[in-house]
């Protein structure tokens, strides 16, 4: 793996700040990406994420950033329908990529069908699949290293239990490098049938930025202090580094026990 980064993090009052920061964050990204190669590859989570990304929706980003130049992933995606409310590209198609003007050839979900029928592992290998003919077509690059390929921004949220994507702890997917996409049939959350980008994909990413705000029950807060204080690699999430820069938002309720 080439070089990678130290953690960064940044504190916000309120998840309307974090929001703000994050519109901000991603908009300049985005230009930078798009003016240096015409082409933006985001790959996005699920879960609170979608809802903090609502800032990208106003002005002036949502009639300045050049969405037609987007290409759009997910870090995870849990294996139901489409249409399904436990759907990660259901949440972020309602809750976001409906409301901007993405090409529909540039949102690479799970296949639909294999979701629907519900076999992980299958869903897992096709979705590798589909990354690797981007990377034939020239869409992604492959990082330095040449293993895996390479986003240019990852946004996701990290769970109350130190998970980030479907890398849970005490589960064995955090430890896979022969793949670019596994799967887990016993995810601790519901539903238990998911696919996840492997950590060296996750990892390979230009920037990773994470997004968590607590609900007040203290377990993100727990976490995080885990992995700023302690640096306890049991939770997956502790892992996260980036080629270029690994920045962590945090609302003021995440960031209690720091
Ligand atoms: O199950 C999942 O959980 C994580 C964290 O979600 P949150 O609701 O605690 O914000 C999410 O990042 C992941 O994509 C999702 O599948």
């Amino acid at each position: 793996m080439a070089e990678t980064t130290q953690r960064k993090r940044e504190v916000f009052a309120t998840k309307n700040e974090l929001s703000v920061a994050l519109a901000k964050y991603t908009a300049h990204l985005s230009a930078k990406f798009c003016k240096e190669k015409g082409i933006f590859t985001v790959v996005l989570s699920g879960g609170g994420l979608i809802d903090w990304l609502c800032k990208l929706l106003e002005s002036p980003y949502k009639d300045s950033v050049e969405w037609s130049k987007w290409h759009v992933f997910w870090v995870d995606e849990r294996v139901c329908s489409h249409e399904d409310q436990n759907s990660n590209y259901k949440l972020a198609m309602d809750g976001f990529i409906s409301k901007v003007g993405i090409p529909k050839e540039n949102i690479y979900a799970i296949d639909k069908q294999c979701a629907a029928n519900g076999n992980a592992k299958r869903c897992a290998t096709l979705y590798e699949e589909c990354l690797r003919n981007l990377v034939k077509e020239k869409i992604l690059p492959l990082s330095p290293n040449g293993q895996y390929p390479q986003f240019d921004l990852q946004l996701q949220g990290m769970g109350p239990d130190g998970h980030m994507a479907s890398l849970f702890p005490e589960r064995p997917q955090i430890n896979v490098t022969d793949k670019w996409v596994t799967y887990i049939t016993d995810s601790p959350k519901p539903p238990p049938e998911r696919i996840t980008f492997t950590l060296p994909v996750i990892n390979s990413s230009l920037y990773n930025l994470v997004a968590v705000c607590d609900d007040n029950t203290d377990q993100c807060a727990r976490s995080i202090a885990e992995i700023f204080k302690s640096n306890n690699l049991d939770l997956p999430a502790a892992h996260l580094t980036a080629q270029v820069e690994t920045m962590w938002y945090l609302d003021k309720a995440a960031a209690s026990l720091l």
